[in-house]
C-alpha cells in the first residue's frame, strides 16, 4: 500500500461515518457571509433548530458592503441592504462569532479567517463561497459549499462529501524578479485550463512554493477553484507556524505545543500516490496578464493578443466572442492595451504584502491623469496596518482612492463597478463577462503589475519600472 497525501491525512482525520461513495466529514470551521446564508438560517428557524457549534462559526459581511468612508450611513441598494441586515440579525439570534461592518476586523471572509487565527493547519473549513480554497494555504482542507450545505453544516457541523483525486502541482526552483504568487497561480491555470483540476484536490509544492510567504501561498490557493479543483493545499511548515502563532484564536500554551506536534505530521508521504502531476519551472514563469474572459486566457505581458485560429475545438468560437467582448484585435501587443481603471484588492490580492508590493512600485509616481484607481484593503486590520506603515499615504499621494474593506470591484454586488466598455487592470481572480459591472472588461494581474499600469495607463511590464540590478564589481 502506498503512503498518504496531505489531503488523504486531513480527510481521514475528519471522517465521522463512511458510506458507499460518500462520507460524513466533521467541519472544524464554518465561515459565513451575507450572500449565501440567509436561506440557510431561515431553514433553521423554520424547523426550530439551533446552530450546532456557534463557537466554530464565523460570520462577516463583505460582498455587498460599500467601501466609502461614509458607509456607516447605511446601504442604498435594497437587495444589498436586506442581505447585510439579515446577517446582522442571524448572527445575533444564533450567537455566532461576528464582525459587523462597524468592527475594525471586518473584511473579506477569506482574509478575516486567517488574520484572526480561525484558520489553522489540518482543519476542515467550509464557506458558502468558492474562494474558500484560500485557506488551503495553511494545510487545511477548505472548499466552497452551496446554501443547502450551509444549512446542513450550521445544523450538524458535518458535511456529506465524496473524496476527490490527488493532484500535485510542483513549482521548482525560484521566481525571477517581478514574478509573484499571482503569476504562479495564473500560469498554472494557463497551463492546465479551467477544467484541468476538475475532480481533484491540488497540493502545490516545490521550492518556489516553499519560498512564498503565507500571503503569497493564499494567493496561489485562492485560485485553485479557477483551475477547476475542489480545493488547493500547501503543506504547513515553519512559515505557517510563525504566521499562526499569537493570533487571537490560535491555540496557546500546552494546546499550542500539542497542535504543533500534529501539524508537523501534515505532509504527503514520499510514496504517496498522485493521480495527476504537473511540474513547472519557477524560472519559466513571467509576469502575466489575462487578455480574455476566462482565467485560462493568460499570457506573459511581453506577448500579443492571440487569434481564434491559434486555438482548436470549442475554444475557437469562445476566443472570437471573448475578443469581441474585450474589444481587442489579434496581434495587438498586450503592452499597448490602454486601461480606464485600476483595482487593487480582493481575497486574491488584498493582503498587507500585496499593498506593500503595489506601494513600492507607486512610490514617487502618480496615477496617470484621467484614470480611476482604487486600493481596497481586504480587511480593516490590513487597512490599519497599511496606514501605520505609510502605504496609505503613498497611494493617496499618487492619486489612488483609499477605501474601506470589502469585496468591492471584484464583483458587481456593491457600488464599486465598471461602466459598460470600461477596461480595468484588476488584482482579483475572475474576468468573466460582466464580472466587474455590465460590459466591463477585466485584465487580471499581480498588484505590482496593476500599479505599473496605473502609472502608464496601459498594461505594463513591471520589470521596466524596477531599479536595474547593480553591475557585478
Ligand atoms: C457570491 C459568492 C457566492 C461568490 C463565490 O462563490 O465565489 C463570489 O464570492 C465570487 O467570487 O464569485
Ligand atoms: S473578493 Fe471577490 S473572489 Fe473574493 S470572496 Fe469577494 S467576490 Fe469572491
Amino acid at each position: 500500500m502506498s503512503g498518504k497525501t496531505l489531503y488523504d491525512k486531513i480527510w481521514d482525520a475528519h471522517v465521522v461515518q463512511q458510506d458507499e461513495g460518500t462520507c460524513l466529514l466533521y467541519i472544524d470551521r464554518h465561515m459565513v457571509h451575507e450572500v449565501t446564508s440567509p436561506q440557510a438560517f431561515e431553514g433553521l428557524r423554520m424547523t426550530g433548530r439551533k446552530v450546532r457549534a456557534p463557537q466554530r462559526t464565523i460570520a462577516v459581511p463583505d460582498h455587498n458592503v460599500p467601501t466609502t468612508e461614509d458607509r456607516a450611513n447605511g446601504i442604498e441598494n435594497e437587495d444589498s441592504r436586506i442581505q447585510v441586515d439579515a446577517l446582522d440579525k442571524n448572527a445575533r439570534d444564533f450567537g455566532i462569532n461576528y464582525y459587523p461592518v462597524s468592527d475594525i476586523r471586518q473584511g473579506i471572509v477569506h482574509i478575516v479567517g486567517p488574520e484572526n487565527g480561525w484558520t489553522l493547519p489540518g482543519m476542515t473549513i467550509v464557506c458558502g463561497d468558492s474562494h474558500t480554497a484560500t485557506h488551503g494555504a495553511f494545510g487545511a482542507l477548505a472548499h466552497g459549499i452551496g446554501t443547502s450545505e450551509v444549512e446542513h453544516v450550521l445544523a450538524t457541523q458535518t458535511l456529506i462529501q465524496s473524496k476527490s483525486k490527488n493532484m500535485k502541482v510542483e513549482i521548482t526552483g525560484q521566481l525571477m524578479p517581478g514574478v509573484t504568487a499571482k503569476d504562479i497561480t495564473l500560469s498554472v491555470i494557463g497551463h492546465t485550463g479551467t477544467a484541468g483540476g476538475t475532480g481533484y484536490v491540488i497540493e502545490y509544492c516545490g521550492e518556489a512554493i516553499r519560498s512564498l510567504s503565507m500571503e503569497g501561498r493564499m494567493t496561489v490557493c485562492n485560485m485553485a477553484i479557477e483551475g477547476g479543483a475542489r480545493a488547493g493545499l500547501i503543506a504547513p511548515d515553519q512559515t505557517t507556524f510563525d504566521y499562526v502563532k499569537g493570533r487571537t484564536h490560535a491555540p496557546k500554551g500546552e494546546q499550542w505545543d500539542a497542535a504543533l506536534e500534529w501539524w508537523k505530521t501534515l505532509k504527503s508521504d514520499e510514496d504517496a500516490h498522485w493521480d495527476k502531476v504537473v511540474t513547472i519551472r519557477g524560472e519559466d514563469i513571467a509576469p502575466v496578464v489575462t487578455w480574455g474572459t476566462s482565467p485560462e486566457d493568460v499570457l506573459p505581458i511581453t506577448a500579443a493578443v492571440p487569434a481564434p485560429e491559434d486555438f482548436s475545438g470549442g475554444k475557437v468560437g469562445a476566443v472570437k466572442r471573448s475578443l469581441e467582448y474585450m474589444g481587442l484585435n489579434p496581434g495587438q501587443r498586450l503592452q499597448d492595451i490602454e486601461i480606464d481603471t485600476v483595482f487593487i484588492g480582493s481575497c486574491t490580492n488584498g493582503r498587507i504584502e500585496d499593498l506593500r508590493a503595489a506601494a513600492a512600485v507607486m512610490k514617487g509616481h502618480k496615477v496617470k491623469p484621467g484614470l480611476r484607481a482604487m486600493v481596497v484593503p481586504g480587511s480593516g486590520l490590513v487597512r490599519a496596518q497599511a496606514e501605520e506603515e505609510g502605504l496609505a499615504q503613498i497611494f493617496r499621494d499618487a492619486g489612488f482612492e483609499w477605501r474601506m474593506a470589502g469585496c468591492s470591484m471584484c464583483l458587481a454586488m456593491n457600488p464599486d463597478q465598471l461602466a459598460p466598455g470600461e477596461r480595468c487592470a484588476a488584482t482579483s481572480n475572475r474576468n468573466f463577462e460582466g464580472r466587474q459591472g455590465r460590459g466591463g472588461r477585466t485584465h487580471l494581474m499581480s498588484p505590482q503589475m496593476a500599479a505599473a499600469a496605473a502609472i502608464t495607463g496601459r498594461l505594463t511590464d513591471v520589470r521596466e519600472m524596477m531599479a536595474p540590478e547593480p553591475e557585478p564589481a
